[in-house]
């Protein structure tokens, strides 16, 4: 049994093998086609309170770059937008090419990012684990900012700087006080729609809140990301950390709601 990835034999196009939601009618990532999304006056603002945060470690899991929150209250939690309930963080992570021209996994008619940003939240005025959400329709929201290259982002430097403790797949490291909301730009405007995890078990869970406006960060910060390791320090193999993307997905249908005109 391989596990999962983003390789010739393990990628996104063999995963509906294992994983049958690969199939299924409300997948993520898509193509977000600004002309098609239909403006919704009537959703609320993104409400983010992740003052009292507390985050807990930086990880490398063999797919991305992770940094954990403690999600015991709702000290740190997303509101508005158009959720019905405060939903709590659990994590973050990124997605990112071998080069600036592809990286994210949604995509903006038809343009790529160098990368993307997940912050995952999860129902927990609902469900009593995240495990539970995380199959639950109404379970997660993940707050999504696209990567774009220009400016050095000094909040994210904090992070880039630690990587180098985190290279190989399964490591570890203490990773206090950082406050994701000095990763958000300042205009909140966002496309909204029903999707999924975009990594397998690809749970169709997920409300969207895909920022319009990017994150800037340096191409010695993008570098950064790109001397990661799917592998572990052990194998011998040694297989850098990129392209760690799933491709656009069919909408089937649904539609992109957009908070603003
Ligand atoms: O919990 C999650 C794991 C992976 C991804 S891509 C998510 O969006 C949520
Ligand atoms: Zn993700």
């Amino acid at each position: 049994h391989h596990c999962w990835g983003y390789g010739e034999e393990n990628g996104p196009s063999d995963w509906y093998k294992d994983y049958s939601l690969a199939n299924g009618d409300r997948q993520s990532p898509i193509d977000i086609q600004s002309e098609q999304t239909v403006y919704n006056s009537s959703l609320k603002p993104i409400w983010v309170s992740y003052d009292a945060c507390t985050s807990l470690s930086i990880c490398n899991n063999g797919h991305s770059v992770m940094v954990e929150y403690e999600d015991c209250d709702d000290k740190t939690v997303i509101r508005g937008g158009p959720l019905e309930f405060p939903y709590r963080l659990k994590q973050f992570h990124f997605h990112w090419g071998g080069k600036d021209s592809r990286g994210s996994e949604h995509t903006v008619n038809g343009k790529s990012y160098p990368g993307e940003l997940h912050l995952v939240h999860w129902n927990a005025a609902k469900y009593k684990s995240f495990d539970e959400a995380a199959s639950a329709p109404d379970g997660l929201a993940v707050l999504g900012v696209f990567l774009e290259t220009g400016e050095k982002h000094s909040v994210l430097h904090r992070l880039t700087d630690a990587l180098y403790m985190v290279r190989f797949k399964e490591t570890k490291a203490q990773f206090k006080d950082f406050n994701p909301s000095g990763l958000l730009p300042d205009c909140l405007d966002y496309w909204t729609y029903r999707g999924s995890l975009t990594t397998p078990p690809l749970h169709e869970s997920v409300t969207w809140l895909m920022l319009k406006e990017p994150l800037y960060l340096s191409e010695k910060q993008m570098e950064k990301f790109r001397t990661l390791f799917f592998s572990g320090e052990e194998e011998g193999l040694r297989t850098r950390m990129m392209d760690n993307f799933r491709p656009p997905q069919p909408l089937k249908g649904r539609t992109v709601e957009a908070s603003f005109r």
